[in-house]
């Protein structure tokens, strides 16, 4: 693990996130929902340092994953381990070429203390895992398998927990499509979300980029700047929106979610 980026990192016990630098390779990333567009490696590393400026710019610490060049999508962070409290789930990604991803972060957590598990069975990627309150929503989708679902829920079970498994058909993620704001509300961008009466609360976003959002604490929530209506529609809930510019990983099907992983203080 490199150093952190702040303070000594002895406990875990403020808003800490881990993140993993870009690749050199970072162009050669997969896509499989939209068509490949050239993505510049030199810009994607200015976007990436502007999205952890932007997080520790609001009081987090950022903690780097050991760099994975020879791993195109390692940037993607979020989608290599659930964090539920102090267990850490490790991942087995549904696309073969990520799997080296998912060691160094292993590495990284075990160096924070906290108890880091293998998944144990199928397959499941970060990106379809989204948290609210103890409910824990898995997309079922092209990355993560049944085997995959029925594993986190027996190691959410042991938590306290309920894992619920929505159904996941137009997007990459389950995050690709739907993210919660902060009081619990589900926000996505309808024509990628298959079936919103999954959820208790649904508020429709007005642009793809506005379907994900990352809660930052006092009512802040970092959102790609490709999304400014849907900016504004969350300042007009009484939010604070923290625009970034992640127009290179945008390209590669990324969005705000999976640059990073919220340690959260033990519950
Ligand atoms: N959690 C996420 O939304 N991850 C984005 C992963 C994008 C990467 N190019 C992939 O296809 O795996």
């Amino acid at each position: 693990m490199t150093a952190p980026s702040s303070a000594p990192d002895t406990a875990v016990v403020g808003p800490i996130a881990l993140v993993r630098r870009p690749s050199p390779r970072v162009a050669d990333g997969l896509t499989t929902h939209i068509e490949r567009q050239a993505v510049d490696a030199e810009l994607a590393a200015e976007q990436w340092a502007g999205y952890v400026a932007a997080m520790r710019g609001t009081g987090w610490r950022t903690v780097e994953v050991d760099a994975a060049d020879e791993c195109p999508d390692g940037v993607f962070v979020e989608d290599t381990v659930v964090v539920m409290g102090r267990t850490a789930v490790l991942t087995r990604p549904g696309a073969p070429s990520r799997r080296a991803e998912v060691a160094g972060t292993g590495d990284a957590l075990r160096e924070l203390g906290f108890d880091v598990r293998e998944l144990g069975a199928g397959t499941l990627d970060g990106g379809d895992v989204m948290q609210v309150g103890d409910r824990v929503y898995v997309g079922r989708g092209g990355r993560t398998d049944a085997a995959g679902v029925a594993a986190l829920r027996s190691a959410a079970a042991l938590l306290g927990r309920t894992v619920v498994a929505v159904p996941l058909t137009r997007v990459l993620h389950l995050k690709s499509a739907v993210t919660a704001l902060p009081d619990g509300t589900i926000i996505g961008y309808p024509p990628i979300v298959d079936d919103p009466g999954f959820f208790p609360l649904f508020r429709p976003m007005p642009e793809e980029g506005g379907a994900h959002v990352v809660d930052l604490g006092e009512g802040r929530l970092l959102i790609a700047a490709s999304a400014p209506r849907s900016a504004d529609l969350l300042a007009d809930l009484g939010f604070t929106p923290v625009p970034v510019e992640i127009g290179e990983f945008e390209k590669l099907e990324g969005c705000v979610t999976c640059l990073s992983v919220r340690l959260r203080t033990p519950r």
